[in-house]
C-alpha cells in the first residue's frame, strides 16, 4: 500500500499536519510509527486505514479488508460485548454460523468470557481496548492498523499484541503501529517511521548502516515513475545517467552509477 504526495489538514484554512508524505508498505511488513505528541502519528494511521481521506495526493493499493484499532476504542455504544462483536462480524460479512464461531474463538483468546453480556459503556478502558482489538480481526485483515495498542492492557493482553501482528504478517497483510511508549520492543523486525514537521522519515534499521550501490537500467518513459517508486521505498537516488539532471536527486553523487539503493 503506497501513500503518494499525501497532506493533511483538518480544516480548509488549518495548518498542514501532514505534507507531501509519500510512504509505502508491503504485504508482510510491519512498521512501528513513532513521533511526539501531536506529530501527527494517529493522522498518518487514519489516512493509511481509510478514516480520514487526504486533502491532498493520493492513497494506493489498500487492501480489501482493513482492520482499524483506535487509540480509543469508542465504548459509548448501546451494545453488549457479544451483540457488538456479532454485528461488526456481520457488517464484515461473515455468514452467521461464522460470526457465532468467530466472535466465540476472540472473546476466549482475549479473555473477554465473562464480559459477554456487559454493555460496552461499562467495560472498563482495558476490557473495551480488547474489544477494539477483536472486532478488528474477525476477519482476517489485509492492512491492520493500531493506534497504541499497549494503552491500557492488561500483561496477558499486551503479550498478545505482538502474537496478532505475526499472524497477520504470516497471512501476507501489513501491520502499522503507532507507539510513544517505546514498546517497539515487541515487534523485532519492524520498520520504523518517525513523523517530524509533518513529514515522514524512515529510521535505518540499528546494525544495517553498511549500504550497496546498485546500477539499474531503466526505460526513459518509466524513469520518473521509477526513481518516485525506489523513494518511496526508502532507496537513495544518488544520479541519473543519460539525462541532464536527475529528477531531485536526494543524495550527493557518488562515481558512476545511476539508480543507487542503500
Ligand atoms: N479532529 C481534529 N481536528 C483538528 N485538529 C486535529 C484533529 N485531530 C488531530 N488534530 C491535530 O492534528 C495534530 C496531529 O494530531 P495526531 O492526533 O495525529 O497526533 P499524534 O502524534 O497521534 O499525537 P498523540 O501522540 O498525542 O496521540 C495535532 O496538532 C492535533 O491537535
Amino acid at each position: 500500500m503506497w501513500l503518494e504526495d499525501v497532506g493533511l489538514r483538518y480544516h480548509r484554512r488549518g495548518p498542514w499536519v501532514l505534507r507531501q508524505v509519500t510512504v509505502r508498505v508491503a504485504a508482510g511488513e510491519a512498521v512501528v510509527v513513532g513521533g511526539r505528541n501531536g506529530a501527527g502519528k494517529s493522522t498518518l494511521l487514519q489516512l493509511a486505514a481509510g478514516v480520514l481521506r487526504p486533502s491532498r495526493g493520493r492513497v494506493l493499493d489498500r487492501p480489501a479488508v482493513v482492520g482499524w484499532v483506535p487509540e480509543r476504542f469508542p465504548a459509548e455504544q448501546p451494545f453488549t460485548v457479544d451483540g457488538y462483536l456479532a454485528a461488526m462480524a456481520r457488517i464484515a460479512g461473515l455468514s452467521p454460523a461464522a460470526t457465532e464461531r468467530t466472535v466465540r474463538r476472540w472473546v476466549d483468546r482475549l479473555g473477554l468470557g465473562p464480559f459477554r453480556t456487559v454493555r460496552l459503556a461499562q467495560l472498563s478502558k482495558g476490557t473495551a481496548q480488547k474489544v477494539g482489538l477483536a472486532q478488528a480481526v474477525l476477519r482476517p485483515p489485509g492492512l491492520l492498523v493500531l493506534d497504541e495498542p499497549w494503552e491500557g492492557l492488561d500483561a496477558a493482553a499486551r503479550e498478545l499484541v505482538p502474537q496478532l501482528v505475526d499472524e497477520v504478517l504470516a497471512d501476507g497483510g501489513s501491520v502499522l503501529v503507532s507507539d510513544h511508549r517505546g514498546e517497539t520492543v515487541r515487534l523485532p523486525g519492524a520498520r520504523e517511521w518517525l513523523v517530524v514537521d509533518g513529514a515522514v522519515v524512515e529510521r535505518p534499521p540499528s546494525g544495517e548502516a553498511a549500504v550497496a550501490v546498485v546500477e539499474l537500467e531503466v526505460p526513459v518513459g518509466q524513469l520518473p515513475a521509477t526513481v518516485a517508486r525506489l523513494r518511496a521505498e526508502g532507496h537513495h537516488v544518488l544520479r541519473v545517467r543519460g539525462q541532464s539532471a536527475p529528477p531531485e536527486a536526494t543524495g550527493p553523487a557518488t562515481g558512476p552509477s545511476s539508480e543507487v539503493a542503500r
